[in-house]
């Protein structure tokens, strides 16, 4: 009993003592729990601020990690450039990126040491699951990257494109041909964007498989345009926590869904191009020069296999052809909002062409006003302001700053292309800026002094866009017979967005509508002697 009685009779405040200790127990677990918890976050939240073997330092930088960067990640960009300086480093998830924002630095790096920054990252969404380790944009530096490149540019050195210059002479009298019949002479409004895409994917159609669609509502069209959209929707730099969160990549997501889908899509559009054309050489028809007869020849002493052959096709497509689109559409975007600029092209294309004909490629040099129009809109609104980034296969240490090995390498345009230094008063579209430079883009980009060069769009170095010679002469033949057409105007009623863009890093202007108003009597004889041809 006496035993036991203390045991009734304290039983209250004994079981609320035990309570207390569970508790007291339970809430100190919890505290440690919390703290491990917070602790073991705590790298995936901050940065890692690595050092060399030598205790030097990465090139400074945000202190948080990002799962990845919102639209328009080139303001963020700009903005920590000018916090952080020309060289800075920034951690997405798992992986570093270090961000150039300085044409020095970039030849230093890009150009000077090449050996060392002229990979690809092996992006778990690009490269692994779109391209399948194949296409020579995402392939890592190395010996098949060669290959792929050698045979790409037996299309696209200066005296093949010059080879092409008829098809592209066409295409471009196609593009004003449809525009001056679809706008009804003008008097109706058009978005040109269709008409603009289908020009490119012409060109690269014809480069590729020697071959073309006949309407700009071609299916063809509609498909390559969404698949270049969606491949640049799904690969930005910065645009997937899928890339820095090896977790996510095990987990059947939409966005892995959608990665999976394009890579069939490609082999299924690319490779019916591919069937096709061999079936052509298969019956003895002759298949024009072109990359897929190359590969049809080649293909077995090259030892390339099928997804080889249809991702090198696949890649002049998505790499050439929503880039130039974009960039005609830009050019289109901004050109009514400048009339005495206009009105200066309209005054070189009388005075140097005259209204007979219009310009063609030999007219190119004697054009510069044409030629600075359309370096300057390369300048502000180039199609994609973070380039295709490259990544480091070596260590190396650049000015006291370290970069390690497998470190994403971005170029950072946007702020390039609006330095004060380089170009005064950046903001303002003035091709003036360009007159005086006489060299082509493929030219400028092997000046000595990079502050020269006349701009970035095409990336540098040892990756630089092998595409350049094809995409300035499209640019040209297109801008300046656009120019020598039509007096392009914005609609009163349709404001257009020069700040805004679709897709995730510049390269289409959102949609809007312009009147091509035809600009002298010629114009009607010049477009009407022009057939479109079947495919
Ligand atoms: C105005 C039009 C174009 C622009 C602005 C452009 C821009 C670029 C840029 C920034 C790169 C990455 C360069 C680097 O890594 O530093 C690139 C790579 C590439 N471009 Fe273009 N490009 C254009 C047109 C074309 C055309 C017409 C073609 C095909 C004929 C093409 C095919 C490629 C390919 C295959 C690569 C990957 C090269 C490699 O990784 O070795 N591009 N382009």
């Amino acid at each position: 009993m006496l035993s036991s009685s203390p045991v009734v009779y304290s039983s209250g405040p004994v079981l609320l003592t035990l309570l207390n200790l569970v508790n007291t127990y339970t809430v100190t677990n919890l505290s440690i729990f919390l703290v491990a918890l917070v602790f073991s976050f705590l790298p995936y939240i901050f940065r890692n601020n690595l050092t060399s073997d030598k205790g030097t330092a990465l090139p400074p930088g945000p202190p948080l990690r990002y799962a990845f960067l919102r639209k328009y990640p080139e303001r963020v960009l700009h903005k920590w450039a000018s916090t952080y300086g020309p060289l800075f480093s920034v951690w997405m998830g798992n992986q570093l990126f270090v961000v150039i924002s300085d044409p020095k630095i970039a030849k230093d790096l890009l150009v000077t040491q090449g050996a060392i920054f002229s990979s690809r990252k092996n992006y778990f969404m690009k490269n692994e699951t779109i391209l399948a380790g194949r296409a020579l944009t995402g392939s890592p530096y190395g010996d098949k990257w060669r290959q792929h490149r050698r045979l790409a540019m037996q299309f696209l050195t200066p005296k093949a494109v010059a080879s092409f210059d008829h098809v592209l002479d066409y295409e471009a009298s196609i593009l004003v041909r449809s525009l001056y019949n679809e706008s009804k002479q003008g008097s109706l409004p058009l978005d040109a964007a269709a008409y603009c895409g289908r020009y490119a994917l012409n060109n690269m159609l014809m480069i590729s498989f020697g071959t073309r669609t006949d309407s700009s509502s071609s299916p063809l069209v509609e498909r390559a345009i969404e698949h270049a959209m969606e491949f640049m929707e799904l690969t930005g730099p910065w645009s997937n926590a899928i890339d820095f969160i090896p977790a996510l990549q095990w987990i059947p997501t939409r966005m892995r869904s959608r990665g999976r889908k394009l890579h069939k899509d490609h082999l299924d559009v690319y490779g019916d191009m591919y069937l096709a054309a061999k079936a052509r050489m298969d019956s003895g028809e002759i298949v024009p020069e072109c990359l897929a007869r190359t590969l049809i020849e080649t293909g077995e002493k090259e030892k390339l296999d099928w997804e080889d052959m249809c991702m090198l096709t696949a890649v002049f497509t998505l790499g050439g052809v929503h880039s130039t689109s974009g960039l005609l559409q830009w050019f289109l975007a901004l050109i009514p909002s400048y009339p005495d600029i206009q009105a200066k092209a309209h005054e070189e294309l009388d005075r140097v062409v005259g209204r007979d004909q219009w310009p063609h490629v030999e007219d190119e040099v004697r054009l510069p006003y044409i030629r600075a129009i359309i370096k300057e809109v390369q300048r502000i609104h180039s199609p994609s302001w973070m380039g295709t980034p490259h990544c480091s296969t070596e260590d190396f240490e650049y000015n006291g700053m370290f970069i390690p090995k497998d470190t994403v390498i971005v170029l950072n345009l946007f702020t390039m292309h609006h330095n004060e230094e380089r170009y005064p008063d950046p903001y303002t579209f003035n091709p003036d800026r360009y007159l005086g430079d006489d060299l082509s883009c493929a030219e400028s980009a092997k000046l000595g002094d990079p502050m020269k060069r006349d701009h970035w769009a095409f990336g540098g170095g040892r990756r630089i866009c092998p595409g350049l010679v094809v995409a300035e002469r499209e640019l040209f033949l297109a801008i300046s017979r656009i120019l020598w057409t039509f007096n392009v105007h914005a609609l009163p009623t349709e404001p257009i967005s020069l700040e805004e863009y679709e897709g995730m890093s510049g390269r289409t202007p959102m949609p809007f509508r312009v009147r091509f108003e035809p600009q002298h009597e010629g114009v009607h004889e010049a477009v009407a002697g022009i057939e479109e041809l079947s495919c």
